[in-house]
Parts: structure tokens; C-alpha cells; sequence
């Protein structure tokens, strides 16, 4: 048995109970979300998604923190809005693993699970980084959104799964987007894929709503590519998140004539780490804005262990120990090994001559 095996069955574990729970609320007619502070939406499936996962990492970890973007105040001060997710909760939670991941048995412990996501992070000591829905925008318009758990040990990524329920498990098993379209923006595509990476030991797709076996799972590569002027690049949709503009701006110095895929989510990492894609651009567009860690963290070690590389925009690793967010660092490159060198220069020929 691999180092962390234990860990990145319980995350897969989780990470698909929560899955489950997001596609039975991305199934109804319609969707509502409701606005946080910083202006941006929460839905019914991001709570019950971080309660699902911390209290199964809570199960199987007990010692161990977990950084998770949501936390319980809405669900303490509304009682019919707790109601709904705790029905969500138990429904999703009716399946054969309570053995390993255990059970919620209240609404109040569901609260609690929540509220434990509010570890400062650091570096030192086992740190889960928890996205319960990235891409909340992406679910709410029903295009690609995805459930992302990664652990770090000393501040830095050792297992990460993602679990993408609007992604097709294999490539072109469904028909991709085309290029310059939004991918999953149909919300029809594909079944699901559920993304698992432990540092040192590959990356691996396999169903998100079935068992993995070793039969359906699949080791996952960047595409071979050598030449960037072919390459395919993705992007937020929103924006108001990465600088299209600047990204145009590069993928022309590199000489790609494609235009951009736009897709919610750490769907971007998934993407590119299986060749269904070469090159995720993620440009600052405020100068003030710092990324969070459970918007990379995962995405992170899965981009390595398929022969990827991430960087900030300057050429420098992403510290996942310096706290909630991503501080140190702005930007963020993700690509081939192969090829990140080039893309790392045409992104410095872009800014500095802009400035
Ligand atoms: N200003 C700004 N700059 C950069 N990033 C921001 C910004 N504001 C929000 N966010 C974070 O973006 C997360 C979603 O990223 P995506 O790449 O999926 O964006 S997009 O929706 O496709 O545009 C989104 O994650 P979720 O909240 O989990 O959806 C946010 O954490
Ligand atoms: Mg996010
Ligand atoms: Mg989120
Ligand atoms: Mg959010």
C-alpha cells in the first residue's frame, strides 16, 4: 500500500457523498443561491457539501484541521435554511461507507462540521484545504463546477481529489466544446469524473459516481505537446476572476491561434491534466485580491503527478503554507512541463511591456 492510501480513500469517499449531494440539488428546476459578504453566492449545496466532507475527514482524522471556504453563521440564524440542508445532508449520506466515514447525526453536528473549516492553515502539521463547490457561479448557470478536498502536510500538497459532475469521464466521450465555447455549459455532458492525485504516485481519473476499482481507473497525462503555437488554453468565465485580456494577450505571443476555453472551476486543472487542454492562464485582475488555497491546492499536486507544472506569473512555486490564501503568490500558470518555460516568458514579455 502507497503512503496516504488511507487518506485518499477517505477523501474520494467524501468527496463522492458530497458529489452526490450537489447533483441531487443541480437536478431541480430551478437553483437560488444567496450573497456573502464579499458579494459572491452560496447555495444549500455548498453547506451541506463542507458539512459531508469535514465530518468524514473528522470520522477518519480526528486530530486533523481542515480549511474550508464556508462557514455555519447563516445556517445557525435561519432555521428553515438549516432544515434544507440537513435534509440534503442525510439523504446524500445514505449509502454503505458509514463504517469509514461515518454519519452526521444532527443538524447541530452538521453546523459544527461546518464551522471546523476555520483552521488558519500554516505550515506545519496535516491541514486539509476544502472547497465544498468551486465554481459556485458554474452550478448555479449549470455549466462546470467541482468538489475539491486536498491535504497538506507541512504546507505542502500531498493528495488531492476533485470530483467534476458535469465532466464527461473520458475525453471527446461526449462532444467537448468547441473551441471559444463554454464547456458543460449545456450541463448534459458526460457522467461525472472524480480527479485523484497523491504526490509521487500518478494521477488518476475514474467514475465520480461509482466505486473506483482498479478497472475503471485511469492513469492521466499532459498532452506531448512541444510547440505552444498549437496549444489549447482554458480560463475562468467570470472576467471578473482572471484578466482575459492579458491572456489574449500571451497566448498570441505564444503564437496559438485557438481561442480560449472558458470553463468554471478546478474543471480547468482536470482538464489540462488529461490532455483535453494544454495551458491555464490565471492573470491577476485586482491588484489586491490574493487567491485562496482550497481554489488550488488540489488542482495543484493532480497538474504534477500528470507531468504538469504551477507557478504564480512569476515563475515561482505556490506556498500553500502561508495561511487561508495564497499570499505570497499572484497569478497563477499552469501547463505542461514541457512547455511552462515558454509559457513563462511570453507571460513576462506581456506585463512588462504593459507597464
Ligand atoms: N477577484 C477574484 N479574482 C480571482 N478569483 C476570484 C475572485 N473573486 C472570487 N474568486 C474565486 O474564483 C473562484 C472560481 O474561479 P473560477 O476560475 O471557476 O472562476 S469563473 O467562475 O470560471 O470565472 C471562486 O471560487 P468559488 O467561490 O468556490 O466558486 C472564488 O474563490
Ligand atoms: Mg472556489
Ligand atoms: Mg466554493
Ligand atoms: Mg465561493
Amino acid at each position: 500500500m502507497g503512503l496516504f492510501s488511507v487518506e485518499k480513500r477517505i477523501a474520494q469517499l467524501a468527496v463522492q457523498r458530497a458529489s452526490r449531494l450537489t447533483a441531487a440539488v443541480a437536478a431541480r428546476n430551478s437553483l437560488s443561491s444567496i450573497t456573502k459578504s464579499d458579494d459572491s453566492p452560496v447555495t444549500v449545496a455548498d453547506f451541506g457539501a463542507q458539512a459531508i466532507i469535514i465530518s468524514a475527514i473528522r470520522h477518519a482524522f480526528p486530530k486533523d484541521e481542515v480549511v474550508g471556504e464556508e462557514d455555519g453563521a447563516k445556517l445557525r440564524a435561519d432555521a428553515g435554511l438549516r432544515e434544507n440542508v440537513w435534509k440534503l445532508v442525510q439523504d446524500a449520506s445514505n449509502d454503505s461507507f458509514a463504517s469509514e466515514i461515518g454519519q452526521l447525526k444532527s443538524a447541530d453536528e452538521m453546523i459544527d462540521a461546518i464551522d471546523h473549516g476555520n483552521s488558519e492553515g500554516g505550515n506545519s502539521g496535516r491541514i486539509w484545504a476544502l472547497d465544498p463547490i468551486d465554481g459556485t457561479k458554474g452550478f448555479l448557470r449549470r455549466g462546470q463546477y467541482a468538489v475539491c478536498l486536498a491535504l497538506m502536510v507541512d504546507g505542502k500538497v500531498q493528495v488531492g481529489v476533485i470530483g467534476c459532475p458535469n465532466l464527461p469521464l473520458q475525453v471527446g466521450q461526449s462532444s467537448a466544446p468547441a473551441a471559444g465555447e463554454v464547456a458543460g455549459e449545456s450541463g448534459s455532458e458526460g457522467n461525472g469524473a472524480l480527479f485523484t492525485a497523491v504526490r509521487g504516485e500518478g494521477a488518476f481519473v475514474s467514475p465520480l459516481f461509482s466505486a473506483a476499482t482498479e478497472s475503471n481507473t485511469k492513469q492521466i497525462h499532459f498532452n506531448a505537446i512541444t510547440s505552444t503555437a498549437n496549444a489549447t488554453f482554458c480560463e475562468s468565465v467570470e472576467s471578473g476572476h482572471s484578466a482575459h485580456d492579458t491572456q489574449a494577450a500571451i497566448a498570441s505571443a505564444l503564437g496559438i491561434t485557438k481561442p480560449p476555453v472558458r470553463m468554471d472551476s478546478q474543471a480547468k486543472y482536470c482538464s489540462i491534466a488529461r490532455g483535453d487542454g494544454d495551458i491555464y492562464l490565471r492573470l491577476p485582475v485586482s491588484s489586491t485580491y490574493q487567491e485562496k488555497i482550497w481554489d488550488h491546492a488540489a488542482g495543484n499536486v493532480l497538474v504534477h503527478e500528470a507531468g504538469g507544472r504551477v507557478t504564480d506569473m512569476f515563475g515561482k512555486e505556490l506556498d500553500f503554507g502561508v495561511g487561508r490564501t495564497l499570499r505570497d503568490n499572484k497569478g497563477v500558470i499552469a501547463a505542461s512541463a514541457a512547455i511552462h518555460s515558454d509559457v513563462l516568458k511570453a507571460v513576462h514579455q506581456v506585463v512588462n511591456s504593459s507597464n
